[in-house]
């Protein structure tokens, strides 16, 4: 019975992510402009913003002017600029969401908040860790928000995870694993994510989410890297090379050993779903965590304690994490969380959680560690020049 409960109040909540209630706006709403026509601006941004009554998604701009039209017409966004720049001069926008290509984030969010706008900066950052730096000591200097979009970490499922390692009562952690894969033919084989240029790599896309967790659960940095090999790409060559897949192997500190393995092209015979596992083992137990990056449509906590019987639970909604200050439904997505603190943010009120600058920094120091390793080399940094 229990089993037929969950799979209606998953079918429900699945339902509600992709048709959230609307509710007014406020008078004084955050008003946020869209950077490009991006697929993932309805997920991450459009759909959530439709039950927060304070951020409307006001503008879009992209390079073809009908594009944008076309994308402002589908999605209901009121005002269309001819060119990102425009978007970005505009005195009515507040914010804007940068869900550009990996390698024009720097370009972009400079240039955003020169003109004195909050970013919601898409991950990972920035193409290099220099770049990540100035982008967030510039936005210091013009008293704006930046921040890096990992919407993970606002789930209440990655916060109890996070809460169990840490709170100590499996012991000292001893080491991870994680996957996150996705099969072959699921991005175009002329994907901006194989567009070295563009800062394309599987490391930089999908590489980027275990590595943020693990120094997220662990509250550290990585030592080093005592192992790391990336599959190279169609598009690879070796004055610009591009990993289709990486694994690597990560020192921390007291001894603790993270290993983790991203493929974005994934054989269909071997993976024919996207797999998406951490599992943390301390010195008392493991934790397991089906699907950490997108928890809300489906994932499972198991808790196994030396001697005992394993047990799984499921967090959808905030429960009573100590820390909890949580607003939320089952039905939020990941970036519906994110978009709660970042507004929360712009606004001056504390949000639940917030991913810092300097943690920004440190994950694209140890994406370049990663890279280094396996011998493809930091992306190229950005040529603007500010
Ligand atoms: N948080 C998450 O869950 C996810 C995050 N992402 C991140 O979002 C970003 C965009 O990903 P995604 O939406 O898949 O990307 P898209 O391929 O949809 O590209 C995004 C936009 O980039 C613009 N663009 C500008 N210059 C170029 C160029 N030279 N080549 C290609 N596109 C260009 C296009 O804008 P225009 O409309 O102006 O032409 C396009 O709409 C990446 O940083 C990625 O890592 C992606 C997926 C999930
Ligand atoms: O951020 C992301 O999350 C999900 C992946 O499918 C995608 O490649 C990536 O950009």
């Amino acid at each position: 019975m229990t089993g037929l409960f969950d799979f209606i109040a998953l079918i429900k909540r699945n339902y509600t992510v992709l048709h959230p209630p609307v509710v007014p706006k406020d008078a004084d709403a955050l008003r946020i402009g869209i950077l490009g026509a991006a697929r993932i601006a309805p997920e991450a941004l459009l759909r959530p913003a439709l039950s927060h009554p304070g951020i409307v998604v006001a503008a879009v701009a992209a390079r073809n002017p009908a594009r944008a039209r076309e994308f402002a017409q589908k999605h209901g966004i009121p005002q269309v600029f001819n060119s990102y720049q425009e978007l970005l001069d505009s005195p009515d926008i507040d914010a804007v969401y940068n869900p550009l290509p990996n390698g024009l984030h720097f370009e972009w969010t400079m240039k955003a908040i020169a003109a004195g706008k909050h970013v919601l900066l898409e991950k990972p950052s920035c193409n290099t860790a220099a770049e990540t730096r100035r982008v967030f000591e510039y936005a210091e200097e013009k008293g704006v928000i930046v921040l890096e979009a990992f919407h993970y970490r606002w789930h209440p499922a990655g916060l109890r995870v996070r809460e169990i390692v840490q709170s100590g009562e499996l012991g000292a952690v001893k080491s991870l694993q994680a996957t996150l894969t996705l099969p072959n033919g699921w991005f175009p084989k002329d994907d901006v994510r194989y567009d070295w240029s563009m800062g394309g790599g599987c490391m930089m896309d999908m590489g980027v989410y275990p590595l943020s967790f693990i120094r997220w659960v662990l509250n550290a940095e990585p030592v080093s890297v005592i192992s790391a090999e990336s599959l190279p790409a169609h598009t690879s060559t070796p004055s610009a090379p591009l990993d289709r897949a990486t694994t690597a192997v990560l020192a921390f500190p007291n001894d603790v050993t993270a290993s983790f393995r991203v493929d974005c092209q994934t054989p269909l015979l071997w993976d024919f779903m996207p797999k998406i596992e951490m599992k943390i083992e301390c010195e008392l137990g493991s934790v397991f965590f089906q699907n950490f990056v997108q928890p809300t449509p489906y994932h499972f906590i198991t808790v196994k304690r030396h001697g005992k019987r394993a047990t799984t639970e499921k967090v959808y909604s905030p429960g009573p994490l100590s820390q909890n200050k949580h607003k939320g439904e089952d039905w939020w997505s990941t970036y519906r969380y994110q978009l709660e603190a970042f507004v929360d943010k712009v606004r001056g009120r504390e949000p639940v959680y917030w991913m810092t600058g300097e943690d920004s920094i440190k994950q694209m120091e140890a994406v370049e560690m990663v890279y280094r390793k396996s011998g493809m080399g930091a992306r190229p940094a950005s040529t603007y020049v500010h």
